[in-house]
């Protein structure tokens, strides 16, 4: 990836002292990682649900102001609770980005520091700038609790540095990426002014119609569930789209679709209102559910579906 960025990428698209870097996104799960990076991009590209793990796939999200562009990797959160193909695919991906970028930016929740947090620190890369981000101050009822936090965490890694926030009302963000600007390297924004992602409409239309999943279905939620867009077609400024959702097991397949169809029905309506936002156009969205035995633990049914 880094190859791309540079001068050498063309110095005359790039006003004096531009900066532009990938920057991944990486904290347990649930720590807002996703809120926060749609905080900075100003738009939901990243999913967000109240659910652990609805992050599996690499999403991007690219910022682009006066001094810079950050192109942001978003990576899937650490997976220990249960040991299976696709867990382990999870880990791998967010070894493979912290090794790839320019810069990390490690989120964890103000106030808690755990042992989950701290086997995200062991995949920290040995060189490199990693900036620690305290998400969620506004959960802290007494502010004074931030520096003795502070103090307790500082010295887990040689962090560039330190940033308190919160995700979800905006506070500090701004003072973030003044913070990490610097830390990019110089050279040519590598994407449009006005792109916030290279993933596809089908990869989003997957990943919106997931995030209804993730939310309606609630503590119903089965486990390893997914996605599969099998048709994307564009007539015009409208958009037919077939989707499956895939389930492990039968028993599944009736709570994905609840009583008279209506839980089916309410997913497949939201995730449309929002793509037809999304697209800027008419969107046809047909969904069904597919039963496919035990394919979260078979490699191969995994790449079919399009996680590496
Ligand atoms: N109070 C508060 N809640 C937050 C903040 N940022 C995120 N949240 C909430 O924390 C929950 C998890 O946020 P996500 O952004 O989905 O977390 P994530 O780290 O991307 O989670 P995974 O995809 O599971 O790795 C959601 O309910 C968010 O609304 C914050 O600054 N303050």
């Amino acid at each position: 990836m880094n190859e791309n960025i540079g001068p050498e990428n063309g110095p005359a698209a790039a006003p004096e002292g531009f900066r532009t870097g990938f920057v991944a996104i990486v904290g347990r799960p649930n720590v807002g990682k996703s809120t926060l990076l749609n905080r900075l991009i100003g738009q939901k590209i990243s999913i967000v649900s109240r659910k652990a793990q609805t992050t599996r796939h690499r999403v991007t999200g690219i910022l682009t102001n006066d001094d810079a562009q950050f192109v942001f990797v978003d990576t899937p959160g650490f997976q220990t609770k249960h040991r299976n193909a696709l867990n382990r695919s999870m880990n791998r991906t967010v070894s493979q980005v912290l090794a790839d970028v320019d810069l990390v930016l490690f989120v964890i929740e103000a106030g808690r520091f755990g042992e989950d947090d701290r086997k995200v620190v062991e995949v920290l890369p040995q060189e490199g700038k990693v900036v620690l981000v305290i998400n969620k101050v506004d959960r802290l009822a007494d502010k004074s609790q931030l520096l003795p936090f502070i103090a307790r965490v500082k010295d887990v890694y040689p962090f560039t540095e330190i940033v308190p926030l919160s995700a979800e009302r905006g506070t500090n963000v701004e003072q973030l990426l003044k913070a990490v600007t610097p830390l990019l390297p110089e050279g040519a924004p590598m994407y449009g002014e006005d792109e916030i992602t290279d993933r596809s409409e089908r990869f989003l239309a997957a990943e919106f119609l997931r995030e209804k999943l993730f939310r309606l279905l609630g503590d119903e939620l089965p486990y390893g569930i997914a996605v599969e867009i099998e048709k994307f077609e564009t007539e015009g400024n409208l958009r037919r789209i077939h989707a499956a959702v895939v389930v492990d097991r039968a028993s599944h397949k009736a709570i994905v679709i609840g009583r008279g169809g209506e839980q089916l029905k309410r997913i497949a309506s939201e995730a449309r209102v929002e793509l037809e936002q999304l697209f800027d156009g008419k969107v046809f969205l047909e969904v069904w559910v597919k039963v496919k035995s035990g394919w979260a633990d078979d490699e191969r049914a995994l790449k079919s579906l399009g996680y590496e």
